[in-house]
């Protein structure tokens, strides 16, 4: 039977209590606490009107290789779970615990709460993403060790109040035939405290349960008070509170998360909300907006990371040479079936004339001839052009749709991509090196070139960078979105520090049908050179309009995160959507869920990982932490740990997709920014001592404050610093329990 927390149940003042489902069995004990805190967290975020100011506590617990664990949430009030959205899901419950208690249904489950249902309670059979998370979950899991990190809720104090009950209105209640005798009467207890419905889950019943041992779980439960960050607590050693300051709140979210900057998301108070939402990297699209505006938005993200101890690193990406439209008097505009428009590549001054759009690029009427097709924004809208006059063709609309600012623009003659002299446009054009000198002069961090055709430009590039701002490079980005890269992937990656599957402009240039391939392709090639990689365009379009993403967004950017993407950015949902907060946090939810079932696929990964070098320095540090990634994984450590200056070390364990998150610490914040793009990475800055102990020590306490670790968590360590009073660079691999 599945109990499960729906969505404005009220609840009394007294215990809450989340436990371990039987589900969760083999799983480990961190994952077991990972998802009770985030169950808790969650309660947290929807509370509504209940405060769970109350004291916490976590205990977790092996028997046999079986984790059990429980998570107590005392509630000094009694009130109402929910703020108006989001309803988070625990199940199923089987604990034979006597007294009141009583657990919610979903019932149906609908938009924003689809996402949620992502935790996996299985209880919502309504909710199409629940379906899908499922069968891609059941479809991965091969037979082996099956995470569903879920929990059930249990309330036992204090019987509510007949309004408690009038208010939980809509719930489906529903009678369940393996009740069995404790689970029963719990049911039956919960509903006369609150409505419930009861959802089949024959493999996990109450018997299951006893035999487990679980009947016996709050006797043999050790206690760790949940970690406190309140700043009374922080303070004890100096050092490790100017640490905790340099190094803010973060979370263990392994997939990085960009959004794109816009009208929607430029106060300092909405970039304040992204990054403590879990922006990892502001992305400044060249195209739009001033060098003033762009500078303003950069210059408050530093402020940011100075004040709130954060690591967001900024990116800027060039226009490139695409051929696009220009502003529009007002936007979006409409174009009908059959209406005639103008494209010209006259400036006009002043507002443009009925249905005109300028166009950028000079050749364009050279290169056009009457019969081919101008496709906006790959596939938004189409025309056929019906007549050549000077400076403007005029094309009839073939296919309806919305003329958006500056969309893109191809041209197709007989189904194929026109390659006539658009394709000589330089893919660094001149006001793009200008863009570059201001990105360079505002030390953005990355510097992303849309439309690379081969490896030369981001050679070129980066060799301009190193001597325009040789203390400071800058990270080149080799954004995958020309017909021409296709062939030249590797040696462009290769050439660059990262790649961005693009695929807005890729699906214009190639089939659409094909993109899916190219951006599994460009991952995985991007894994094996150990260049981060970014997904972008359209991961959650239809949020730029509506406050919840589609089904099939939501699969898409599960599979982004299945594929192990570093990072997933969004564009128009948080330049100028109308929900960027909500868009980030639905990235956040589901790359976060979709995590903990994607480690069944990986046993045999790092086998299958081709060695980068040849060199035998860079050949020891791959082994190295391929061999600490193993035992990582192998003896199940909480998380693994990287002392590195440079970085490299942390990137090549990243490159490893470890199951545990990775500490890395570095005393350089333009090193910490950089990593903030990589897969699993929690970059640290920390005042590198050249004694290691000293460094553990340090880092130790820095994360039992953080309330990442906490005494006899075991971690792995891995080092390139030099030894004390030695040139040589020592690479070591250690075992350590937290002290
Ligand atoms: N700096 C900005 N100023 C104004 N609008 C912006 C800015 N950045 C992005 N946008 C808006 O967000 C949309 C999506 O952003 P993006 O995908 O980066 O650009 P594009 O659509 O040009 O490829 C843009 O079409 C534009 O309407
Ligand atoms: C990210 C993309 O680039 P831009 O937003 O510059 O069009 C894209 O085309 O998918």
């Amino acid at each position: 039977m599945a109990f499960v927390l729906r969505l404005g149940s009220p609840v009394a003042a007294g215990h809450l209590q989340f436990s371990s489902s039987p589900l969760m069995h083999g799983n480990s004990k961190r994952e077991v606490a990972n998802a009770l805190i985030s169950g808790f967290h969650d309660v947290e975020q929807t509370r509504g009107t209940v405060s769970n100011r109350g004291s916490s506590s976590l205990d977790v617990h092996n028997h046999g290789s079986i984790a059990y664990g429980q998570l107590s949430v005392s509630l000094e009030e009694s009130g109402v779970l929910g703020g108006g959205e989001g309803c988070r899901l625990w199940a199923p419950s089987a604990a034979a615990s006597a007294g009141k208690r009583g657990g919610v249904t979903a019932g149906a489950a609908k938009g924003r709460r689809a996402v949620d249902d992502l935790v996996g309670g299985g209880a919502s059979p309504s909710s199409a993403a629940a379906a899908a998370a499922a069968t891609t979950a059941a479809g991965r899991s091969r037979g082996k060790r099956y995470h569903r990190h879920v929990a059930n809720v249990e309330l036992s104090a204090g019987a509510p109040t007949t309004s408690t009950k009038a208010s939980a209105n809509g719930v489906v209640a529903a009678d369940h035939d393996d009740l069995g005798k404790s689970g029963k009467g719990a049911a039956a207890s919960a509903s006369s405290v609150l409505p419930i419905a009861v959802a089949s889950d024959r493999s996990s019943s109450s018997a299951d349960m006893e035999k487990n041992g679980a009947g016996t779980v709050a006797a043999k439960l050790k206690r760790v008070t949940l970690p406190s960050l309140s700043p009374s607590t922080m303070v004890e050693e100096e050092w490790v509170a100017e640490e905790l300051r340099a190094n803010g709140q973060m979370g263990t979210r392994k997939t990085k998360l960009i959004c794109t900057i816009g009208p929607a998301t430029c106060s300092a108070e909405q970039l304040e909300a992204l990054a403590l939402g879990g922006m990892n990297v502001a992305r400044l699209n060249m195209c739009h907006g001033t060098h003033d505006w762009h500078r303003q938005v950069i210059q408050t993200i530093r402020t940011l990371n100075k004040e709130k101890g954060l690591a967001v690193a900024v990116m800027i990406d060039t226009e490139g040479s695409e051929v696009h439209m220009g502003d529009l008097k007002e936007s979006p505009v409409k174009a009908s079936d059959n209406d005639v428009w103008t494209f010209s590549v006259r400036q006009f001054v002043g507002p443009l004339p009925p249905n005109t759009l300028m166009v950028n690029y000079d050749g364009f009427v050279d290169d056009i001839m009457v019969g081919d097709e101008i496709v906006v924004d790959g596939g938004m809208s189409r025309f056929e052009v019906i007549q050549k006059n000077g400076p403007d063709v005029i094309g009839r609309c073939t296919d309806p749709g919305l003329l958006l600012p500056r969309a893109n623009l191809t041209f197709w003659r007989n189904g194929q991509l026109l390659r006539e002299r658009n394709s000589m446009l330089p893919t660094i054009t001149s006001k793009d090196w200008i863009d570059i000198d201001f990105g360079i002069a505002e030390e953005v961090d990355f510097i992303s070139v849309s439309f690379v055709k081969s490896a030369d430009v981001i050679v070129n590039l980066k060799r301009y960078i190193e001597t325009k701002s040789p203390k400071r490079p800058v990270a080149v980005v080799a954004k995958i979105e020309s017909v021409e890269c296709l062939s030249q992937l590797e040696d462009i990656i290769g050439a660059s520090d990262g790649a961005m599957v693009a695929r807005g402009d890729l699906g214009a240039q190639i089939a659409l049908e094909r993109v899916p391939a190219v951006q599994q392709q460009v991952v995985q090639l991007c894994r094996q050179l150990n260049k981060p990689v970014i997904v972008a365009s359209q991961l959650l379009e239809s949020m730029i309009e509506y406050p919840t993403p589609t089904r099939a967004e939501v699969a898409d950017v599960g599979e982004a995160v299945r594929q192990n993407a570093d990072a997933l950015m969004l564009s128009g949902e948080s330049a100028m959507g109308k929900y960027p907060m909500k868009a980030l946090e639905v990235l956040a939810s589901v790359s976060t869920r979709i995590e903990n079932y994607r480690h069944e696929d990986d046993d045999d990964d790092l086998v299958h990982l081709t060695r980068l070098s040849s060199e035998p320095s860079d050949r020891i540090s791959e082994e190295v932490c391929i061999g600490a990634t193993q035992i990582a994984n192998n003896l199940d450590v909480e998380a693994l740990f990287v002392y590195t200056r440079s970085g490299q070390m942390a990137s090549l364990l990243s490159r490893c997709r470890p199951n545990c998150p990775i500490f890395v610490f570095t005393d350089s914040q333009v090193v910490r920014q950089r990593l903030s793009l990589y897969w699993g990475l929690i970059p640290f800055r920390l005042r590198l001592s050249e004694d290691m102990e000293t460094n553990v020590t340090r880092t130790f306490a820095l994360l039992r404050k953080r309330g990442f670790m906490k005494p006899g968590d075991m971690v792995v360590m891995v080092s390139d610093l030099c030894a004390p009073g030695q040139r040589e660079i020592l690479q070591s691999v250690q075992i350590r329990k937290v002290s």
